[in-house]
């Protein structure tokens, strides 16, 4: 996104990572957690920071906080760079890394969020209306002078982004926001989440292993696999290509073992069959990824050729976890597992849909 101002001159993204590298111990016992990173995050983007365990994710996340010395590399925040001038560089950084363990439990709320501006240095005059927005926002206005330790934990968790938001921030760094929230509760702080970068232009980046919540709130992904970057992606524009390589296709009839051995060795199809064997009757439905342009002609040629009716050619869209486990590799042998446990849902959707008519 072109961010030049008036005078024609690029702002700098909100943050720059160039060739970040840790290396943990020494001889044998080395660990890189993370090898030669480099990403930039636009200003006013949600970003997700993904990756098996274990994958540098944190490693990236405190380089970027200041809290573990890189090896090599730089960070920037705002143009800023961390090491050289930290205390303007975090000046207007926000942190929620613990969930609801980095707020006291023996403070109100209100006195939570006061506390958290004025460790940022904003005095409490300055910031009444902002913590009355944040309070009416996250709909704890009614909860303001009750003790946090008294609240149910999905309000803790609210308060706990609260008090990261209670002083004027920049950018925001979230591990797991939404760990153990009722589902209504975690959809309210998505809609905050994606409310700060809309509205106010806050850029954040959340670490977290539920694909839903990446899915729902990101502008853009970066995947971290054994401290290399894999993927650093619009999530649309990821989704986009494995969207048009997964196809599913259904014949009504059973496949003669000639086409059944055609389709496995051609496109390495995953084949499904209902119905009756011995009459020969029945349905199959053949799922496979396409490696290249002609494999989809290739199937619709081997079944058309054995004259086997085509009933149904869709191409699947994968959710971003199918995707994630593809790059990453990790539980990849599920995949099938999984794509054949959506077959059989559809499937017998299909069947109760076909009833009712
Ligand atoms: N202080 C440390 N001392 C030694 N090794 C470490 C240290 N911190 C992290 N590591 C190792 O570095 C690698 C990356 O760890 P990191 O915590 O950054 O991964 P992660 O992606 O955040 O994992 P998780 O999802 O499990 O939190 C791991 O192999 C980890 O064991």
């Amino acid at each position: 996104m072109d961010r030049s101002d008036e005078r024609g001159a690029t702002a700098p993204p909100a943050i720059r990572v160039d060739g970040l590298h840790k290396t943990f111990g020494s001889g044998e016992a080395a660990v890189t957690a993370v090898d030669d990173v480099s990403f930039e995050i636009e200003r006013g983007t949600v970003v997700g920071l993904l990756g098996p365990n274990g994958a540098g994710k944190t490693t990236t996340i405190k380089s970027m906080l200041g809290l573990i010395v890189p090896d090599a590399g730089t960070v920037e925040i705002g143009g800023i760079d961390v090491h050289d001038r930290p205390t303007r560089a975090y000046e207007h950084i926000g942190a929620m890394l613990e969930g609801a363990r980095n707020v006291y439990w023996r403070l109100t709320v209100r006195e939570n969020l006061a506390f958290f501006a004025g460790l940022g240095g904003d005095s409490p005059e300055t910031v009444g209306d902002r913590h009355d927005a944040l309070l009416e926002g996250f709909g704890l206005a009614d909860r303001a002078d009750t003790v946090v330790n008294e609240l149910s934990r999905g309000m803790k968790q609210k308060v706990s982004l609260a008090s990261t938001l209670a002083r004027d921030v920049d950018v925001v760094f979230m591990d797991e926001p939404t760990l153990g929230l009722d589902v209504e509760t975690s959809l309210e702080l998505r809609a905050e989440i994606r409310r700060l970068a809309d509205r106010d232009d806050v850029t954040v980046v959340v670490s977290s292993h539920d694909m839903d919540v990446i899915e729902d709130i990101c502008d853009g992904v970066l995947v971290l696999q054994n401290g290399r970057i894999v993927a650093d992606e619009d999530v649309e524009a990821l989704l986009d290509v494995f969207r048009s390589r997964e196809y599913r296709i259904v014949v009504d009839a059973a496949l003669p073992t000639a086409a059944r051995n055609r389709l496995e060795d051609a496109v390495d199809a995953d084949i499904t069959r209902r119905g009756d064997r011995n009459s020969g009757r029945g349905r199959t439905t053949i799922s496979f990824t396409a490696t290249d342009g002609d494999d989809l002609y290739d199937v619709i040629t081997v079944l058309g050729r054995f004259d086997l009716p085509l009933r149904d050619v869709e191409s699947v869209t994968p959710n971003l976890e199918d995707v994630f486990l593809e790059l990453t590799g990790d539980g990849a042998d599920r995949l099938p597992e999984r794509e054949r446990e959506r077959e059989r849902e559809r499937e017998r959707e299909r069947e109760v849909t076909e009833r009712d008519d």
